[in-house]
């Protein structure tokens, strides 16, 4: 990373009226927002922190203006305002930044153009010759960012089975610079312990930083900075938007000079959230609540519901999972993404192809539901020898369950597995017609 640069004798006056500079000499806003419980006020309930915004818009609007805009007047020759430029802050991408601070339990929050840019903010922590400990469940995009990174920035990545804390363990060093967690896994639906990692990892390295990708849960249902991780982010296209509309990425982080580095990164590359999209992610998040227990009500059915027909389901939401325990000892709920296997890669196809209301698309946290089949779509990028060595059922198919009436989705769900053979009629209803094992590779 390029050394900051100093602040000249001019930069300081002109910048005296602001308390906080960034790397570069500019005034960051306070953050985070006047209305964080932070600052000593009443603590609402999640549901309700997520809707409560104080605003001093000029008309008192209720919602945050889009400052569409690029540039912004100084009153001075000296600059110094607050803002003066979007690609170094904009007040609507600041006013949501501010918000996500409260809901992510942050004292800073920033938004950037998607999960992966906030992912690439991050990693520009590292230097070459530093280790990365992660897991070999990984989102195909993080996968692909590692690896670019192992070949051409010198930086050692270990892909080890993070929901075996002993596995982890084995390969922590003085010279981990990061943990990179996700959980649950996508699509495999593993839960990785966050407190006993993060304590390993800060025992090995007080500096090492252990950071969190909590897209699928989001703060609804898991503060990741709450039980040890230094670092949370998350794609900001699914649950935090919940509509498909816009591409967005959200870090937060409570160490100020933590974030002070990555502001600095994102000034410097230009990948901060337009206006517009903060505007849409800042309604979008203003939802969360009543999007993720609906969409979460309805996995929750699904998964019983194929359950109870015999295929082998991964939902932390199912006592069977085998680390349920686990998994609500951290977090308030399962989410809304999960995977079943049919043991047979060309069934798996015609289910997915036979269904109606259901989407076939990558992403989830839609409020539509979704169907995939990762290792063909969302996980393509992992090369298909690694998915072999990585035990990813090649016949897994992902649903994103969204906020439909859950009958619906079932019945749709249920002609479509009839309509591929899926699954043999009895007068009592129907069952699978493989019943697949915990470690069976599915038929090509
Ligand atoms: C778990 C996870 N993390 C990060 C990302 C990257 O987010 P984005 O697509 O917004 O770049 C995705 C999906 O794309 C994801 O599934
Ligand atoms: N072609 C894209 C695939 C995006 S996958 C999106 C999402 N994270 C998911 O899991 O479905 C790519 O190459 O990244």
């Amino acid at each position: 990373m390029a050394t900051p640069n100093r602040l000249s004798p001019a930069s300081q006056a002109a910048n005296k009226v602001f308390t906080r500079v960034d790397l570069d000499g500019h005034a960051l806003p306070p953050s985070p927002a006047p209305s964080s419980p932070l600052s000593g006020r009443k603590r609402y309930a999640l549901a309700t922190e997520l809707v409560y915004t104080e605003s001093k818009d000029q008309y008192g609007a209720s919602s945050i203006p889009i400052y569409q805009s690029a540039t912004f007047k100084q009153t001075s020759s000296n600059g110094g305002g607050e803002y003066d430029y979007t690609r170094s802050g904009n007040p609507t991408r600041t006013h949501l930044e501010r918000h996500l601070a409260k809901i992510m339990n942050a004292t800073r929050a920033l938004a950037v153009s998607s999960g992966m840019g906030a992912l690439d903010v991050i990693t520009r922590l590292l230097k070459p010759g530093d280790e990365v400990v992660t897991g070999d469940d990984l989102y195909g995009g993080t996968n692909r960012l590692l690896t670019y990174l192992k070949n051409n920035q010198g930086v050692v990545v270990h892909h080890v089975d993070t929901t075996n804390a002993e596995c982890v363990r084995e390969v922590i060093s003085e010279k981990t610079a990061m943990v990179l967690l996700e959980t649950p896994t996508n699509p495999l639906m593993k839960i990785v312990d966050i407190p006993t990692i993060a304590r390993a990892a800060h025992e090995a390295n007080s500096k090492a930083l252990v950071v969190v990708d909590n897209t699928m849960l989001s703060p609804m249902l898991l503060n990741p900075l709450d039980i040890g991780a230094d670092i949370v982010y998350e794609s900001g296209t699914k649950y935090l938007s919940g509509h498909h509309d816009i591409m967005a990425g959200v870090i937060a982080c409570n160490d100020p000079e933590l974030g002070d580095k990555m502001y600095f990164t994102i000034n410097a590359t230009g990948c901060g959230l337009s206006p517009n999209d903060s505007f849409l992610l800042m309604r979008g998040v203003k939802t969360l609540a009543i999007r993720m227990e609906k969409q979460q009500a309805n996995a929750q059915r699904i998964a019983e519901f194929l359950e109870s027909h015999g295929f082998r389901v991964r939902y932390p939401g199912l006592k069977s999972h085998p680390q349920y325990d686990l998994h609500w000892s951290m977090a308030r709920g399962a989410g809304a993404v999960l995977s079943f296997e049919t043991g047979d890669i060309a069934l798996s196809e015609r289910i997915v192809e036979a269904t109606r209301l259901w989407g076939i698309s990558v992403s989830f946290g839609c409020v539509n539901s979704l169907i995939s089949m990762p290792c063909r779509m969302s996980h393509a990028s992992i090369d298909a020898k690694t998915r072999q060595e990585r035990q990813m059922p090649e016949d897994i198919i992902r649903l994103c369950v969204g906020i439909e009436d859950a009958d619906d989705l079932i019945d749709d769900l249920s002609r479509a597995l009839v309509q591929a053979g899926a699954v043999t009629l009895t007068l009592d209803g129907f069952n699978a017609n493989n019943v697949v094992a915990d470690d069976a590779p599915p038929s090509a």
